[in-house]
Order: C-alpha cells, then sequence, then structure tokens
C-alpha cells in the first residue's frame, strides 16, 4: 500500500480522564529519519511508548512491517527489529565501554565473536579505542553514544531516540546529528523524539509535530518551521 514500516493508526490513549492521545495516525516511512515534536503534553512521550510496546493504546493499532504489534510486549517488538535509545543512560558506569555491549551482542553471537563484534560497534558510534575505559569515565556524550551502541548492537530495522540531544554540548549535538544520518545512510530508519529545535533542524528530515494528542501537522522541516498554525501552537495561543 505504502512505504510505511511503522504506524499508528487512530490510536487513543486515555489517563483517567486525560486524552494523551486522541486520534493519533501517523506513518514512518522505511529508510527514512523522522522526527516527532509538538508543545509539552502534546502525546510525544506517549506515542513513543505506544510504538515500543511499554504502554497499550485504549484503541486503534500500531502496525510494523504489515503486522499488527498493538498487543505485543515491548521484548517482542525489539526482537521484530524496533530498537529504543531511551534519555537516560542505559550502560553500565563500573563496566567497560567493551564489556556493556556484551549484554546485547550475547544473544546473537557465539563469547569469541564478542569482542570484535563489539568495537566495530564502538567504531560506528564514534567511540573507537575506548573499549576499555569504564563508562563512568566517559563525557555525557560519549555515554549517550554508548547507549546508542547498545542500541543498535542487534542490527534493527528501526531505531527510536528520544530526545538524543539532551544535555549534550554543541559540539556533542553536532557529533549526535551526524551519527544519525550515518547510521541512516547504512538503511536504519530513525525516529527522534526531541525539544531542541535547533537540533531537529540540523536533521533537516521529515517532521510530525503533535498537539492535543494528534497528528497537527507533518511535512519537511522548513515546511514545519514556516508554518504558522506551527509558530502559534508553540506560543500556546491555538
Ligand atoms: N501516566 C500518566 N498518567 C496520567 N496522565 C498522563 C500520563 N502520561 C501522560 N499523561 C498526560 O498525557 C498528556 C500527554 O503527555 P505526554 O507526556 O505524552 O506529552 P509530551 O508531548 O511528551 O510532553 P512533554 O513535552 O512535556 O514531555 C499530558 O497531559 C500528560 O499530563
Amino acid at each position: 500500500m505504502s512505504g510505511a514500516i511503522l504506524s499508528v493508526r487512530d490510536v487513543h490513549k486515555v489517563y483517567g480522564g486525560v486524552h494523551a492521545l486522541n486520534g493519533l495516525s501517523l506513518e514512518v516511512e522505511a529508510g527514512e529519519v523522522h522526527c516527532v515534536v509538538g508543545p509539552n503534553g502534546a502525546g510525544k512521550s506517549t506515542f513513543f511508548k505506544t510504538l515500543i510496546g511499554v504502554e497499550r493504546p485504549t484503541s486503534g493499532s500500531v502496525v510494523y512491517k504489515g503486522q499488527d504489534v498493538t498487543r505485543l510486549p515491548a521484548f517482542r517488538r525489539a526482537r521484530l527489529g524496533l530498537s529504543v535509545k531511551f534519555q537516560n543512560i542505559s550502560a553500565f558506569g563500573e563496566l567497560t565501554a567493551l564489556q556493556n555491549l556484551f549484554v546485547p551482542l550475547r544473544r546473537n553471537h557465539p563469547k569469541a565473536a564478542i569482542p570484535e563484534r563489539a568495537s566495530a560497534v564502538l567504531a560506528k558510534v564514534g567511540l573507537a579505542g575506548l573499549e576499555d575505559v569504564e563508562v563512568r569515565r566517559l563525557s555525557h556524550g560519549q555515554q549517550q553514544w554508548l547507549s546508542i551502541g547498545l542500541s543498535i548492537a542487534a542490527e534493527p530495522d528501526v531505531l527510536l531516540l528520544d530526545e538524543p540531544a539532551a544535555g549534550l554540548s554543541a559540539d556533542e549535538t553536532v557529533k549526535t546529528a551526524d551519527l544519525i544520518r550515518e547510521l541512516n545512510g547504512q538503511g536504519m530508519t530513525i525516529i527522534v523524539i526531541e525539544h531542541d529545535m535547533a537540533f531537529i533542524r540540523s536533521l533537516n528530515a521529515r517532521t510530525s509535530v503533535l498537539h492535543y494528542g494528534r497528528l497537527f501537522a507533518q511535512g519537511a522541516f522548513d515546511e514545519i518551521a514556516a508554518n504558522a498554525d506551527v509558530r502559534r501552537i508553540y506560543l500556546g495561543t491555538a
């Protein structure tokens, strides 16, 4: 029908009396970087949780690679190639960068092959040569990239990034945008949920704006940035 790898269809999520998602329909195309923005309370986190399976919609469906995964728990979706990098660092601080990668690599690789594979993943996220450094000694940016490395170790088809630029320096932010473009260039579909508009601008990708739990606008970043209605909701007058 379309090139969508992941879609939500008429999803509602009600918490008590709050409609966090209110009929959200959104499609992510295979091979794209897709940014999701919106004012506070727009439903971005709820959308994210619904995609990965830590929240079930009150109604509506989530379809991944043509399969209805609405009722599938998060770990089953992960096995189908849907990976997530949360905002918080997911690595063990007392272990080295390489040791951390044993956890996600163990499932699909024999033990003897893991060190080489782990080094390759570290190189991919810009951490070559830091294999034996304890994670707590890495910079905040390096820890974030290691978290991305942990999320891509199993070579997912879709990577969801929750505020990947949070707390990063300007230089680290640029490197993170480069990393996202590089991973996408290798064929990974990447969904970015982010507050930092400068970062979204630098990604220059298709962007969806959520507002009151619905899709409010969608288009190239420049179109979104120039959209008067989008500007209005960010100023809180719509
Ligand atoms: N577990 C919950 N219980 C009750 N209400 C919730 C819960 N999670 C979210 N909400 C409400 O649902 C709405 C959407 O929240 P959500 O966190 O998805 O928005 P958001 O766009 O991620 O916001 P922010 O940018 O502030 O993180 C908000 O009104 C929020 O208060």
